[in-house]
């Protein structure tokens, strides 16, 4: 696959605060990369360099291999910036809207395109009422659906389901999976550790000016540690029992009481553990192994900061 977006040492300062110290990332074309961070690590700032709209103090951004500030005409041709703030007319009804786009891009069948994209974004009933009758989650998905009149190759999308409802935000991760099977490259900035499990192929996790991690969702929860075995007792006696015995295990007490045990070496390690537990008769109510999760790499990566 070949690499859509390429972003080579970007630094960049606001007066004495360095908040991009050298990013580099790459994303493939036809996939879904998101960048993860902290409030205020600097994804608004990078997505804004790449999109041309903040001037970087060093560095280069290639898309489709040409360097952004070298043909920015051109560049500006492929892609299609969705930022947080919305850009539609809540005079205007959902159809009116995408046509008024369409025909501002000088495109043959506004009609057609509107209707095509409420189709896409599942607002055909919608189409002639008016944006300011519409919930908060269409209201972001014919947002989206305007930035896509022109067809755009790639598509910036920062953060796009904060605030949103959780049927919403999953009605608009289905949407966003769709523009990938259609071709589309996506690179997005949020917060949710879930919507980068759910939507991104690769993550890249900023922190003090840095990627400091990169990956796909798997090899990324990887870094936040290993499998745990939860052990979970029917008697504060029974747990007591059970810590004296597998004191050789890597260790700690869940907040909901219940052993957590690190599982370095994977099964070997569980069945152990719970051989031993049998063989001293100590009864447990249930157990399972707990994966782990998005969640465990960013507080670790927070923590070795
Ligand atoms: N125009 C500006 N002038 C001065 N400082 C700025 C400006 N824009 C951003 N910053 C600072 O740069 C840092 C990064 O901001 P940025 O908005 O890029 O972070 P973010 O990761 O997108 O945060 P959030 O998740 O809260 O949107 C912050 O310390 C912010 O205060």
């Amino acid at each position: 696959m070949e690499n859509k977006i390429v972003v080579k040492g970007v630094n960049n300062s606001f007066k004495k605060n360095q908040v991009l110290k050298g990013v580099n990332l790459t994303v493939k074309s036809g996939s879904i990369y998101a960048l993860l961070g902290a409030n205020g690590s600097g994804k608004s700032t990078l997505l804004k360099i790449i999109t041309g709209l903040h001037a970087m103090d060093s560095g280069e951004v290639f898309i489709n291999d040409l360097e952004i500030t070298h043909n920015p005409r051109r560049i500006r041709q492929t892609f299609s910036l969705n930022s947080q703030t919305t850009t539609t007319d809540e005079i205007l009804t959902g159809f009116e809207n995408l046509q008024l786009i369409a025909k501002l891009r000088h495109l043959p069948n506004t009609d057609e395109v509107a209707d095509k994209l409420l189709a896409q974004f599942d607002l055909t009933e919608a189409r002639d009422r008016r944006v300011a009758t519409y919930s908060g989650g269409m209201q972001r998905r014919l947002d989206i659906a305007m930035s896509l009149v022109g067809e755009p190759e790639i598509l910036f999308l920062d953060e796009p389901t904060t605030g949103l409802d959780p049927k919403s935000r999953n009605d608009l991760w289905a949407a966003i999976l769709d523009l990938k099977q259609r071709g589309k490259t996506i690179f997005l900035t949020t917060q949710y550790l879930e919507e980068a499990d759910q939507l991104a192929d690769q993550i890249g996790f900023l922190q003090n000016g840095h990627i400091v991690a990169t990956g796909t969702p798997a090899e990324m929860k990887q870094l936040g540690g290993h499998s745990r075995l939860q052990l979970i007792f029917p008697t504060t006696d029974a747990i007591e029992s059970a810590q004296k015995i597998l004191l050789d295990f890597n260790m700690s007490v869940g907040t909901d009481g219940s052993l957590l045990i690190d599982l370095t070496d994977g099964v070997t390690t569980s069945l152990k553990a719970l051989t031993l537990l049998s063989n001293h008769d100590i009864p447990i109510s249930s157990f399972q192994v707990l994966a782990p999760t998005l969640d465990d790499t960013f507080m670790q990566l927070i923590k070795e900061a």
